[in-house]
């Protein structure tokens, strides 16, 4: 098992992948193969997720027990050690046993000379526990705060800057707030309405849950599998984290006048909060568009959509060069695409790829999608604006700039989101609203609701 998560960490360090892409193929075919049960994929994963989530701290670790600077050691040789510290640091792994298997795996897939240097490099990394390396490797707090949270909660020291700007909290709150990004999320089900009920999720799930907030939110157990479920398997049910589930159904619940009958996703791709807006929308005798600008993700929206017992129609397409007509939909959600920031426990290795320079550069494509939302809702028609980030540059300042934007050729005013997620305390001083993973569990989601009003 420790040779699959090699093979994931290699894969996320050559070619960009994506853990959470690859990961699951690979333990599919472990267990297809035999011998390999289900504590084996737990440990498999703990290994890949966490060695992914601390590489900043586990690299601080390895650059004090190396005596050439890590970057002129080979990438698959790092790969080895930090999956090496991770088990000594990280797991309750007896070290004897962290060092003998590393050195076991250094040796099959790197060659006797190298297992060598990965077994003296991690016998001097048994000298201290975490707590004592990060004593020694991260600056004092009241010297370098935002260096000395970065490698003891494993976050880019510009993630912990623009986390903390964005939660706007003391170091307690912050610290809280790291911490549950290194926690791994509950895997939460959504039973799409009229498709599904909590009811026959809970029956069939074993040891499963209701949901914290959203009326159709069902937590599954530790190491539950989603795809046993055949209301997941017929899609009448999906995998979606709570704070989805809460921005699709506050749209759909926000108060309108008038005509409700055309809804528009505008960024659609992979589908979670299409396929619960088209399962709302056919309740209501209403018909879903889901529009997305890369075909490979409107071919998975087409799948998420199947079988939604309400019309619907997917488009290829570029919300910022409409297909349809202005003023076409009662209700219109643009979530759009962000640096992720809110959902970095999802995406183990995501921290370590973004740039602070990705804060700034997804601006323009927001408020284009924002603009072209507003001008595609009829005069009285709902707009939502969604991120899975919580930094302000992605969130209240987009929503703001397009709001007092001259020759947007539609006019919006604020709806208040907070009392259309019933029950969810803590959402912000409004009107707009924002989840949080240490206060809400949920991916920190930010949604904005708009009346165009001319
Ligand atoms: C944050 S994701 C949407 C997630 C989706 N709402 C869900 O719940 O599954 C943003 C999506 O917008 C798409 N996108 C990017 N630029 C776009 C554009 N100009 N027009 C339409 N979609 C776009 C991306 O390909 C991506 O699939």
């Amino acid at each position: 098992m420790r040779e699959l998560a090699f093979e994931v960490l290699r894969a996320v360090d050559e070619r960009d992948a994506y853990a959470n892409l690859v990961l699951p193929p690979l333990l599919d075919k472990a267990r297809a193969s035999g011998g390999f049960d289900t504590r084996d994929a737990a440990l498999a994963t703990e290994l890949v997720y966490g060695t992914l989530r601390r590489q900043g701290t586990y690299d601080a670790v390895l650059a004090a027990c190396t005596d050439r600077p890590l970057r002129e050691v080979d990438p698959p040789v790092l790969d080895v050690l930090s999956l090496g510290v991770h088990q000594l640091l990280g797991t309750r792994i007896p070290d004897h046993a962290a060092v003998s298997a590393t050195v076991e795996l250094a040796r099959r897939v790197l060659g006797d000379g190298r297992a060598k240097f990965v077994n003296a490099v991690l016998r001097r990394v048994t000298a201290h526990s975490l707590d004592g390396w990060l004593e020694r490797v991260a600056p004092p707090y009241e010297e370098d705060p935002e260096e000395h949270l970065g490698i003891v909660h494993g976050h880019p020291r510009w993630v912990v800057s623009a986390l903390w700007d964005a939660l706007g909290s003391g170091r307690t709150e912050l610290e809280e707030m790291l911490a549950a990004n290194n926690e791994r999320p509950e895997v939460t089900l959504v039973a799409r309405p009229g498709r599904s009920t909590t009811d026959e999720l809970l029956a069939a799930a074993e040891d499963s849950r209701p949901g914290h907030w959203s009326p159709y939110a069902v937590r599954m157990a530790e190491g539950g599998d989603p795809g046993a479920l055949e209301a997941v398997r017929e899609g009448r049910a999906g995998v979606q984290d709570e704070g989805s589930q809460l921005v699709a159904a506050a749209l759909a619940d926000a108060p309108l006048e008038g005509p409700d009958s055309r809804w528009l996703d505008g960024c659609a791709g992979p589908g979670g909060k299409a396929a619960l807006l088209a399962a709302l929308a056919a309740r209501r005798g209403a018909a879903l568009v889901a529009a997305e600008k890369r075909p490979h993700r409107a071919r998975l929206v087409v799948r998420a959509l199947e079988g939604n017992p309400g019309p619907f129609q997917v488009l290829t397409a570029d919300g910022t060069r409409p297909a349809w007509r202005p003023a076409a939909f009662d209700r219109v959600l643009v979530d759009v695409p962000c640096t992720g920031l809110g959902a970095l426990r999802r995406r183990p290795e995501a921290r370590w790829r973004r740039r602070p320079g990705d804060l700034a550069g997804f601006a323009p494509l927001q408020r284009a999608l924002l603009t072209h939302a507003l001008r595609s809702a009829r005069p009285g028609g709902v707009v939502g604006y969604a991120t899975c980030s919580p930094h302000p540059a992605e969130t209240r300042a987009v929503v703001d700039d397009v709001l007092a934007a001259s020759g947007t050729g539609a006019t919006a005013e604020w709806i208040d989101a907070r009392p259309l997620l019933p029950g969810v305390p803590e959402l912000g001083e409004g009107p707009d609203i924002q989840l949080w993973p240490h206060r809400h569990g949920t991916d920190a989601m930010y949604l904005a609701l708009l009346r165009r009003t001319a």
